[in-house]
Parts: C-alpha cells; structure tokens; sequence
C-alpha cells in the first residue's frame, strides 16, 4: 500500500546511526533544526560547523529535491550546540514514513532536547500573503487518515509509548517565544499562527482540495514537517514549528496563479535572512529545560 511499509529501524540501528556521528564530532547538540525547501541558509549560521553529507551517513536516506542540499551539520549557535539537517526527506521521493523520521530518533539519541522544523507551504488563509511566517499551532495529517503514520508497526518503548498524545505536538511557550521574538525583531506584519496540513505530493493541490482543507481548518498546505513532529513527541523532544508562506493556494477558478517549486524557493531566498534572525535568537533564549 506505502513503500516499504513497516520497515522500521530498530533502537540498535538508531543507537548505531548516533554513535558513528557522536564519535566524529565533539559537539553535543541540545537543539536540532530541519531546514525546509529553500531554508537551508540556516545551516550556515552555525559556527565551528562539522559536515556530513548524508551520503555517508550510515542507514541515512539521500536528499532527492532541489533546494535541500543532503547535509547534516553540527555546530554552535551563539555558544549553543546544535545540529541541523540541510535538507530533509518527503514522502513523494518515495521512502517509507519510518525513513523519513528516522533523523528525529537520531537527534534523540544524540541528545537533542528541542527539535525546531521549517517548512515552505502554501497559504489557505485568506489573510495570508506570500512570505508571510506562520507560526504552526496544530496539524492536520492527511497521510494519517489514510493509514500512513510513521509510528504504525512494533513499538520500542525506549522511544516512546504506543498511543501518544497529539494534543499538545507544538509546544505552547515556544509559540509564544517565538511570537515575543518575531515582535521584538519588528516582523509583526508578517508573523501569523496557524493550522498547517500535510499531504503526500508531489503535485500541487487542486482548486476544489484547496478549498475543503481550508473548510477544515487549515491555514496552510505543504508535503512535510508532520511525520517529523510525531515521531520527535514520541520521543518526548519539544517542538516548535513554523512555515513560511512561499505561494497563496490558489482557490479560485478565475485565478491565473499557478503553484510552483521555483516560487517557493525565490520567496525562501527573499525570507532567509529574517528567517535565520528569528530561529537564531529563540535559539539563544531556549534553556536546556526551561525557555528563557
Ligand atoms: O520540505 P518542505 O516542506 O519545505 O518542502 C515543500 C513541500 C515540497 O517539498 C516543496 C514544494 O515546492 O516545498
Ligand atoms: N502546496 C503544498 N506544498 C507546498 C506548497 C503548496 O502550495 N507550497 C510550498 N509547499
């Protein structure tokens, strides 16, 4: 039904995964970072940066999307030890789900204690423009509806229980670190919180999708981040995330916009830099377990 389903890796393979890259780097990152498509400038704000391509990184997935370049950087992020994946793993390329995820439980057994995800995504909401920063209060996971979870086969406990709790994904003071944050650095015009949904891709949505996800509450539409954030709660790291608004969903027949990947990496480049500025400083405010 999904590709590969079920092929899960063991607690033994992650442990494996983790303890290769821990014995090549002598930083011990307590926050990790997803850059989304167009986003990985963040990577490279960090100091001191030790790189791995994925390609040599055992049991890693390869990055097939342009606008993810496929490495995982360590480094410091104003005297905090982080790591961040320069391009992340999207169901349409045609991994399993548990592949897709499998770097959450790596930056759990390398000790991460705070995951913050980006992500490009179309924007529902009507009040939305292009390059809009939506913070993500809640989710809605179209691929879980239809039976692809990424926790679906055996549980390891070392992980994490069975049935875990969805209501509380995204963690509500870093929302609120990151609304303080984005006011402080002047970006209120364009900061928003909302609904974002996940579905597989790899084509756009249609008009008539469009408009039902947004009947169902989503603020915003894109093809990641949700299989990441279940898996980084199961584990029990906290989790922030946010979208950038890279196109308005187009909802309307007369409409001549059309959705399209070069637009979403051009809004990208011409929100980097805030963006960068904003993860950055709620990075140096996150404490190990308390916020600021
Ligand atoms: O990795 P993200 O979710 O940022 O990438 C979005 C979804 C598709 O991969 C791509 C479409 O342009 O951007
Ligand atoms: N739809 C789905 N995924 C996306 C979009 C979109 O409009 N923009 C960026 N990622």
């Amino acid at each position: 039904m999904f590709p590969e389903s079920h092929t899960g890796y063991s607690y033994e393979d992650c442990r494996a995964t983790a303890d290769w890259l821990l014995a090549q780097t002598a930083v011990r990152p307590v926050v990790g970072i997803v850059c989304g498509s167009g986003l990985g400038g963040l990577a490279d704000m960090l100091k001191d940066q030790v790189v791995f391509n994925y390609r040599d990184i055992p049991n890693f997935p390869q990055s097939t999307v342009h606008g993810h370049a496929g490495r995982l950087v360590f480094g410091t992020l104003k005297g905090r030890p982080c790591v961040c994946m320069q391009g992340r793993f999207h169901l349409y390329e045609g991994y399993p789900i548990q592949k897709i995820t499998l770097p959450m439980r790596i930056f759990k057994l390398l000790g991460v204690e705070t995951v913050i995800l980006t992500n490009a995504a179309g924007g529902l909401n009507q009040d939305f423009k292009v390059g809009d920063i939506m913070i993500i209060k809640d989710h809605l996971n179209m691929p879980g509806f239809a039976g692809n979870n990424p926790l679906i086969g055996p549980n390891d406990e070392r992980f994490g229980v069975r049935f875990p709790c969805m209501s509380d994904a995204y963690d509500r003071e870093l929302q609120q670190l990151a609304m303080d944050v984005g006011i402080e650095l002047g970006y209120g015009d364009f900061l928003r919180e909302g609904v974002y949904c996940v579905l597989g891709g790899p084509s756009f949505e249609t008009i008539a999708e469009c408009r039902m996800l947004h009947k169902l509450g989503a603020d915003a539409v894109g093809m990641s981040t949700v299989h990441e954030v279940i898996v980084a709660r199961h584990c029990g790291m906290r989790v922030f995330a946010l979208s950038l608004i890279t196109n308005r969903a187009v909802m309307d027949y007369d409409s001549e916009e059309k959705a399209n990947h070069e637009e979403v990496l051009e809004t990208g480049k011409q929100r980097a830099e805030q963006l960068e500025r904003m993860v950055s400083t709620m990075v140096t405010r996150i404490g190990h377990n308390n916020y600021s």
